[in-house]
């Protein structure tokens, strides 16, 4: 990477202060952000909250001949001094990587829930339609060729910018044409996309989350970073049944032609319109109306079978659809990806000979809870619902009171216990969720041990009970004391319990 391209395009993006190279005529061999990936005539870029100057020092042993920072450090190396070293870092990244991004049909999710649902969906649509041409950024694992070892799993939900541009390149050289990323609002504020446009942005939904220490200060940024989805797509998606609705659509109307800005939901109005909704406990059904003169959306209209449960999902698969088509997949590849799609931990089910259907599902905040425990008593009204739940430490007090509050409307019986309770007490937790919690509405018992109350919770439902273990998924791991402690999994325990009941042989 030659600095004097480099130079150039931090200044087209107003970002360049100045440099002490003695020649922007220098061309530099590699490009990190870690000291440890540091490689000889390499540039070193010095950013983050945690960051060091002995990460510098460290960084120029390893062989960087000149580094990018926001403030010189007064090393007896040269730097590109910036006024912005996240956003500098994404521009470099994209260079050095040679703009992968341009072979590209790249399709971003954001939104509070339904980023990973979404995005397992839209892939597994365009792997139909185009096979072994799809890359997949999600929460869970990344997929950037079509080897094994091309799959690994992920460590954020939107990697950092250099991390993001490597891999699509690795992706572009494999063979993708099409990548299906989610985007999480930190992905913007801290810079992780700047300078990408996609090619179809989705907003699939947003209620406060993720506003703390280290994440958002308030709800209005939160919705803002997200917004910038919008802003940086040439089509937009949007849920048209979402809170905040009219801001977003008029964020995507700030760049984007209305022609390019779709809608979906059941809002009769949406360009397309969820009807002749089914469920039952483990799948769904629905019919697709068209909204739009738009020839090329014309043949959506069409009936759909999604193998996940839950209204919810049925929206999912709707945007889905949507930005599938606009990368060109046909129906007959969306009604082939929606019927064999599972996500893992997401609307997972279990049937059971005698003990109802098990649910493992992710739900791990008030507007998830809320969703899957108010599609279960709205579709199942004469079913007894009992949820396994926690919730977090460190983070999220107000979950909380929110999962009372889903529970107080939609359960009848709650097993509280451990989940991921970081430095607090798992029991102070559940005491804390039990105290919000409507007794006469629910019976809840606390039981501190994950692997009992999931026990507890299985054994005791009956033939047509719904047993919902909220919170992990297919985590393999509990957050104790900051040490990620071994935990089987809930599927695991689940699995585990119904092989040693004996009406179950
Ligand atoms: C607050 C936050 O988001 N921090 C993220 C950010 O960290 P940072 O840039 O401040 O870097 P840092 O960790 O302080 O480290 C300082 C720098 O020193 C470097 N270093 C470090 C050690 C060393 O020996 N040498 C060295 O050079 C590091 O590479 C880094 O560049 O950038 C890092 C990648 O460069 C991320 O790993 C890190 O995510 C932390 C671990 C995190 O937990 N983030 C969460 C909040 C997050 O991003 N979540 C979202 C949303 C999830 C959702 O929607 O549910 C996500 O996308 O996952
Ligand atoms: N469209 C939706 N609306 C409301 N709740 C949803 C929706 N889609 C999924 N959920 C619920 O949210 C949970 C998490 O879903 P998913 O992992 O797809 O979302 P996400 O946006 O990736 O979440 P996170 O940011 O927490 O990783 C699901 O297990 C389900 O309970």
């Amino acid at each position: 990477m030659k600095a004097n391209q480099l130079i150039a395009l931090l200044q087209e993006h107003d970002l360049f202060r100045s440099t002490t190279l003695p020649s922007d005529d220098t061309d530099f061999a590699s490009l990190a952000y870690d000291s440890r990936q540091v490689s000889a005539n390499g540039l070193f870029v010095c950013k983050g909250f945690n960051f060091s100057v002995d990460y510098l020092t460290s960084a120029i042993q390893n062989g960087a001949t000149c580094y990018l920072a926001e403030q010189d450090y007064h090393v007896d190396t040269p730097v590109i001094l910036v006024k912005d070293v996240r956003k500098a870092l994404s521009l470099a990244a994209q260079l050095y990587f040679g703009f992968p991004q341009n072979d590209l049909f790249v399709i971003g999710y954001t939104g509070t829930k339904g980023k990973t649902t979404s995005t397992y969906l839209t892939t597994n649509i365009l792997a139909h339609a185009f096979p072994k041409q799809v890359a997949m950024f999600s929460t869970i694992n990344h997929i950037i060729g079509p080897k094994p070892q091309d799959q690994f799993k992920a460590h954020l939900t939107t990697a950092e910018s250099f991390d993001i541009f490597h891999e699509m390149r690795q992706a572009v050289d494999n063979g993708a044409k099409v990548l299906v990323m989610e985007v999480a609002s930190q992905a913007y504020l801290l810079d992780r996309v700047y300078g990408l446009t996609f090619d179809v942005g989705l907003f699939l939904n947003i209620s406060p989350d993720h506003i703390g220490v280290n994440e958002h200060p308030n709800f209005a940024n939160y919705l803002f970073c997200k917004m910038q989805l919008m802003i940086n797509s040439r089509n937009c998606i949007i849920d048209a049944d979402m809170d905040h609705f009219d801001e977003v659509y008029a964020a995507a109307k700030v760049s984007t032609d209305p022609e390019h800005i779709f809608t979906y939901g059941v809002n009769p109005n949406a360009t397309l319109s969820i009807g002749n909704s089914t469920a039952t406990l483990t799948d769904s059904e629905f019919d697709l109306t068209v909204h739009a003169t738009n020839p090329a959306l014309q043949d959506l209209a069409a009936h759909y079978h999604v193998a996940v449960p839950g209204d919810f999902n049925q929206s999912n698969a709707t945007a889905a659809i949507l930005a599938s088509r606009l990368a060109g997949a046909q129906v007959a590849d969306m009604q082939y990806g929606l019927a064999n799609t599972t996500i893992p931990g997401r609307m997972e089910s279990i049937t059971t000979k005698h003990h109802g259907t098990i649910y493992i599902d992710y739900a791990h905040d008030w507007g998830s809870m809320n969703a899957l425990l108010s599609f279960l008593h709205t579709q199942f009204p004469d079913h007894h619902v009992t949820a396994v739940l926690g919730s977090t430490g460190d983070k999220g007090e107000d979950r909380r009171e929110g999962f009372a509050k889903a529970l107080n409307q939609f359960a009848d019986t709650a097993f509280l216990t451990t989940d991921d309770p970081g430095h607090e007490d798992p029991i102070a937790i559940a005491q804390e969720i039990d105290s919000h919690i409507d007794h006469d509405k629910v019976t809840t018992t606390i039981i501190p041990k994950r692997e009992d109350a999931i026990r507890h919770a299985i054994t005791t439902a009956t033939n047509d009970d719904l047993v919902v273990l909220a919170g992990k998924g297919e985590d393999a791991y509990q957050k104790i004391n900051g040490v990620d402690t071994p935990y089987a999994s809930d599927p695991v325990v689940a699995e585990d319990v119904i092989a040693g009941l004996a009406d179950e042989k």
